[in-house]
C-alpha cells in the first residue's frame, strides 16, 4: 500500500516537473516582432541578404507605364493654355479683339509669330465658313489645326538599331544646364528597359562632376561608363574610346554626353565637329540629339541655331516641359530647325523622359 502511495507521489512530481519546465508556447500567429536589426542572423558567414549586389540594380519603367504617367504631367502644365483658347473661341461673338487675344495666347505659349498667325488665320476661316458654335466642334477644330502645326507625319523614331559589329551611336549636345547629362541617363534607362546593351561616354570633360553624375546614372541600371580621370581631357578622345569600347563589348548603343560650356561659338563648332569626326573613324553617328530647356523660350531657339550650324542635328529633346505652359516651343523649334522633337523631359525623376507623340501632345493641351 505504502509502496503504491509512494509511486503515485513520484508520478505526480514527475508530471508537475515536466509541465513546469516546458517552454511557454508562442501564441497563435506568433509574437509581435521585437527584434532589432542587430538580431538578424547572418546568411553564410559574413554576407547579409541585403548585401547581395543584384538587388541594387534598378528595373527601369517600361515605355507604356511611363507614357501614361507623364501624359497627366504634360496636361497639368500645358492645359491652361489650351483651355484658355477654348474659352476665347466659345465667346458669343468672336470679334477682332478676340482674335487678337487668341493670337496673344499662342505667342505667350511660345508658338512663334509665324505659326501663331497661321493658326489664327486658319481658325478664322473655318469658324466663319462653318459658322461653328458648338463647343465640341470648336474643340475638334482647334485640335485638328494644332495637330497640323505639330505635324504628326514627321519621323520621330530614335535611330538606335546597331549595324553588324557596330553599335548605334547617339551624340547628345546642348548648352550647360539644359539637362543633357540627365537626358543621357534617362535615355540609358529607356534602352535598358528595351533589353539593349548600352555603353555611356562622358565626353563632358569640363567638369569632373559631370562624369561622376553620368557614371551614377549608368551604375543604377548596370550600364558602364567610359570616362577620363583628367579634368579638361580631350572630349573627342573620350568619345572615341567609348565607341571603340562599345564595339569591343558588342554593345547595342553608345550614348555620348558632351559639354556645352564653351566661351565662344567658334570654339563650340570646332569642338563638336571634331568629336563627331573622331567618332566616325570608329563607327557612324546615327543620332545627334540637341537638348533644349523648354523654359528658356526664344533663348532656346537662338542656342538651337548655333548648334545646328556646328553639327547636323537629327532630333530635339525638349526638357523641363513639366515646369512651363509654353508647350508651343515644340512647333517653333521644329519649324526653325526643320528637325523633329523626338523626346520630352517631364521631370527630374529617373523615368521622366518620354517619346514625343504629336496626338498625345495636342490632346494633353486641349482635353
Ligand atoms: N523639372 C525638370 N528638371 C529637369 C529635367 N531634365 C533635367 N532637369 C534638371 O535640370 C538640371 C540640369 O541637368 P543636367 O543634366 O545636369 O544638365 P547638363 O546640361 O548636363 O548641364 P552641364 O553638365 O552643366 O552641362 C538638373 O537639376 C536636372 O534634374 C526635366 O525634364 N524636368
Amino acid at each position: 500500500m505504502w509502496i503504491l502511495i509512494a509511486a503515485a507521489a513520484v508520478l505526480v512530481l514527475v508530471v508537475l516537473g515536466v509541465v513546469l519546465l516546458r517552454k511557454p508556447r508562442a501564441p497563435k500567429g506568433g509574437y509581435a516582432g521585437t527584434r532589432d536589426i542587430d538580431d538578424i542572423p547572418e546568411v553564410d558567414g559574413d554576407t547579409a541578404l541585403e548585401d547581395r549586389p543584384v538587388s541594387t540594380l534598378e528595373r527601369p519603367e517600361s515605355a507604356r507605364g511611363r507614357l501614361a504617367r507623364l501624359r497627366g504631367r504634360l496636361a497639368k502644365s500645358n492645359n491652361v493654355f489650351g483651355k484658355g483658347l477654348l474659352v476665347l473661341l466659345s465667346r458669343e461673338r468672336i470679334d477682332q479683339d478676340t482674335w487678337d487675344e487668341i493670337e496673344d495666347t499662342l505667342l505667350m505659349a511660345d508658338l512663334g509669330t509665324d505659326a501663331s498667325l497661321e493658326l489664327v488665320e486658319n481658325l478664322k476661316k473655318r469658324v466663319r465658313v462653318d459658322g461653328t458654335k458648338d463647343p465640341a466642334e470648336l474643340k475638334s477644330l482647334l485640335r485638328e489645326e494644332m495637330l497640323a502645326l505639330v505635324d504628326p507625319s514627321l519621323d520621330r523614331s530614335l535611330r538606335t538599331e546597331s549595324a553588324p559589329g557596330k553599335p548605334a551611336v547617339v551624340l547628345v549636345v546642348g548648352v550647360n544646364g539644359v539637362g543633357k547629362t540627365t537626358t543621357v541617363g534617362k535615355l540609358a534607362r529607356v534602352l535598358v528597359a528595351e533589353d539593349k546593351d548600352v555603353m555611356l561616354g562622358a565626353a563632358d570633360t569640363f567638369r569632373a562632376a559631370a562624369a561622376d553624375q553620368l557614371e551614377t546614372w549608368g551604375a543604377r541600371v548596370g550600364v558602364p561608363t567610359v570616362r577620363s580621370e583628367q579634368e579638361g581631357a580631350d572630349p573627342a578622345s573620350v568619345a572615341y574610346d567609348a565607341v571603340t569600347a562599345g564595339i569591343q563589348q558588342e554593345a547595342d548603343v553608345v550614348l555620348v554626353d558632351t559639354a556645352g560650356r564653351l566661351q565662344n561659338k567658334a570654339g563650340l563648332m570646332d569642338q563638336l565637329g571634331k568629336v563627331k569626326r573622331v567618332i566616325e573613324k570608329a563607327a557612324a553617328v546615327d543620332e545627334v540629339l540637341l537638348v533644349i530647356d523648354a523654359t528658356t523660350g526664344q533663348n532656346g531657339m537662338t542656342q538651337a541655331k548655333v548648334f545646328a550650324e556646328a553639327v547636323d542635328i537629327t532630333g530635339i529633346v525638349l526638357t523641363k516641359l513639366d515646369g512651363t505652359a509654353k508647350g508651343g516651343i515644340v512647333v517653333a523649334i521644329q519649324r526653325g530647325l526643320g528637325v523633329p522633337v523626338k523626346l520630352i523631359g517631364l521631370g527630374e525623376g529617373p523615368d521622366d523622359l518620354a517619346p514625343f507623340n504629336a496626338e498625345q501632345f495636342v490632346d494633353a493641351i486641349i482635353d
